[in-house]
């Protein structure tokens, strides 16, 4: 079967569709705990063609949000797609009614970033539909500002990541992948995975000659491969039946399985390998493991 790939934006009357993709991470190290508490890291992010939709209408006042789909989103102005409409109207100067319907397609509490792509999706639907006309670095500015991996989402499709995750450097690696993206039924806390997790000065440095030299190489290709994350074993320490998935499933699998950035998800890239053995994967996954899995590609945009 052939890969199905939607586009970025769809103008319709009154309104524009936005889509906001899942993200996996290739590779994570942490560099170090930071004084205002959060981490310095190092992550290359590439978005795969998986979904949240997210529909903005001109109202006559007001916020609106409805959310609706297999996955739960909170409905008020916690969500990020609310509190991004606030900044951008804000920092636009403007007040206008909106109405959003978002569509959540992709699971929360996954590692797979879909609040902070929901989140940018609203920044840039926001700016299209009005025609506002905030410039790309204002932004990335309020994205950054919402939540670390909110930037990622406004370039990409793969980019290098620093800072607290807002630093972005786009790779422009023309490199097609598979992958299949194991979804376990937890929900992990990505700040109580950072609470717990121990640095290790030397395995970080370790890595960070290793990484950056395949990235220096243009070998984005390999790193989701070598599947390195630092945050995985404070993870599979909070969460064992994690731990317990990752070492039975890659132990059958076609390939090694890494855990994207906190959890719980998790990829195993397939690009090489043949259809029969993915869905073998697949079926042993859901049958023997319960746990439901998806294939997967790179996304386009
Ligand atoms: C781990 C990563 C890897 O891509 O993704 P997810 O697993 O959440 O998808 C990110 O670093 C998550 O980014 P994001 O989910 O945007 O985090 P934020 O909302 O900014 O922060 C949530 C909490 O995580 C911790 N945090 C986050 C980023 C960072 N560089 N250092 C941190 O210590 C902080 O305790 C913060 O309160
Ligand atoms: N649009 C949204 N979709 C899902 N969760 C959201 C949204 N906006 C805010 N949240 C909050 O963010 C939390 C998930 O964030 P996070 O742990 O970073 O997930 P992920 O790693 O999957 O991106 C949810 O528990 C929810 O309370």
């Amino acid at each position: 079967m052939s890969p199905e790939f939607k586009e970025q934006f769809e103008d319709i009357e009154g309104g524009v569709v936005v889509r906001a993709p899942a993200k996996i991470n290739l590779s994570l190290l942490i560099a170090g705990k930071r004084e205002d508490g959060f981490h310095e890291i190092e992550t290359v992010m590439a978005k795969v063609n998986w979904y949240d939709e997210l529909l903005i209408e001109r109202i006559e006042s007001g916020i609106e949000l409805f959310c609706e789909g297999p996955y739960w989103a909170p409905e008020g102005p916690e969500n990020l797609v609310w509190r991004a409409c606030r900044r951008v109207f804000d920092e636009a100067g403007v007040e206008y009614g909106v109405r959003f319907t978002l569509r959540k397609n992709i699971p929360a509490g996954t590692g797979l970033g879909s609040a902070s792509s929901d989140c940018a999706a609203a920044v840039m639907g926001l700016d299209r539909l009005f025609d506002l006309g905030l410039s790309r670095g204002q932004q990335m500015r309020i994205g950054g500002e919402l939540g670390s991996d909110v930037p990622f989402f406004m370039g990409g499709p793969v980019a290098y990541c620093t800072g607290r995750g807002e630093k972005i450097d786009e790779k422009r690696c023309n490199f097609f992948f598979k992958t299949i993206l194991l979804l376990p039924d937890v929900t992990v806390s990505t700040k109580k995975v950072y609470e717990n997790y121990h640095h290790d000065e030397d395995e970080y440095r370790r890595l960070h000659g290793e990484i950056s030299q395949y990235i220096a190489e243009n070998r984005i290709d390999l790193l989701g491969s070598i599947c390195e994350n630092m945050l995985a074993a404070s993870c599979f320490d909070l969460y064992p039946r994690l731990s317990d998935l990752k070492s039975r499933s890659g132990s059958l699998g076609p390939g090694r399985v890494c855990l994207s950035g906190s959890g719980s998800a998790m990829y195993c890239m397939v690009t090489d390998v043949e259809e029969h053995e993915i869905e073998d994967f697949q079926s042993m996954l859901r049958e023997r493991m319960g746990c439901e899995s998806l294939l997967l590609y790179s996304n386009r945009w």
